[in-house]
């Protein structure tokens, strides 16, 4: 099963279309108000129903309350969610769609005992721990990735070309994810990164 790629913090249509076309299986919208990369519900309905058929869209939220991710399914067409606060499975899991969980990498953290709590998560997306919970071109020690996680991994955090190929080569994700390291700014993205990126992940993966 080929490397799968997530183009997260996309703020408007060309940078989504640019990601589709360079290969990405997935955009993510960014619905943390406190975020650079933060869209309105109007907005991102546009993105999203701008988008090819064959795009994966992911909603972020960052310890948003129900009500508010219930609107957000209401009005954008979203086809996974990412919850990357401090939620727990009871409160992903309310909302009856494939979510991913964020985990906020650290020494000492303990990911077996973390996946195993998220049982009904797609997968686990692996971040730096960060102020602000994402976003922030970091990278975390790889190293403290255990083996036969129960859940498959999303690597993200600090990812960019120059990386990428090494990342893919040494944790073997189910997929990886990017924001920082393929934008020109906060949330407006460099096309020739976008598909540099997604050449890098195809070349490693082999
Ligand atoms: O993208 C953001 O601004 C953001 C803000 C707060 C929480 C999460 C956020 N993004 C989540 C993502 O999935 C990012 O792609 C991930 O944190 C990696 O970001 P980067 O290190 O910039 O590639």
């Amino acid at each position: 099963m080929p490397v799968r790629i997530k183009i997260c913090g996309i703020t408007s249509i060309t940078d989504g279309l640019a990601a589709a076309d360079a290969g990405a299986d997935a955009i993510g919208l960014v619905f943390y108000p406190r975020s650079p990369r933060f869209v309105d519900l109007g907005h991102a309905a546009e993105i999203a129903r701008a988008m090819p058929p064959f795009l994966d869209i992911v909603g972020l939220f960052v310890n948003a309350d129900a009500a508010t991710v219930r609107a957000t399914l209401a009005a954008v067409p979203l086809s996974l969610l990412q919850f990357h606060g401090d939620e727990d499975e009871a409160y992903c899991r309310q909302f009856d769609r494939p979510y991913l969980k964020a985990a906020r990498m650290r020494p000492g953290f303990d990911l077996v005992q973390y996946a195993a709590s998220f049982p009904s998560a797609q997968a686990l997306l692996l971040d730096a721990f960060v102020d602000g919970y994402g976003g922030a071109g970091h990278t975390f020690d790889w190293s403290l990735i255990p083996s036969g996680l129960p859940r498959p991994i999303v690597l993200s955090g600090g990812l960019a070309v120059d990386n990428v190929g090494e990342a893919v080569r040494r944790v073997r994700p189910a997929a990886v994810d990017v924001s920082s390291g393929v934008e020109v700014s906060k949330g407006v993205k460099d096309h020739a990164k976008i598909a540099a990126f997604i050449a890098g992940v195809r070349n490693a993966d082999v």
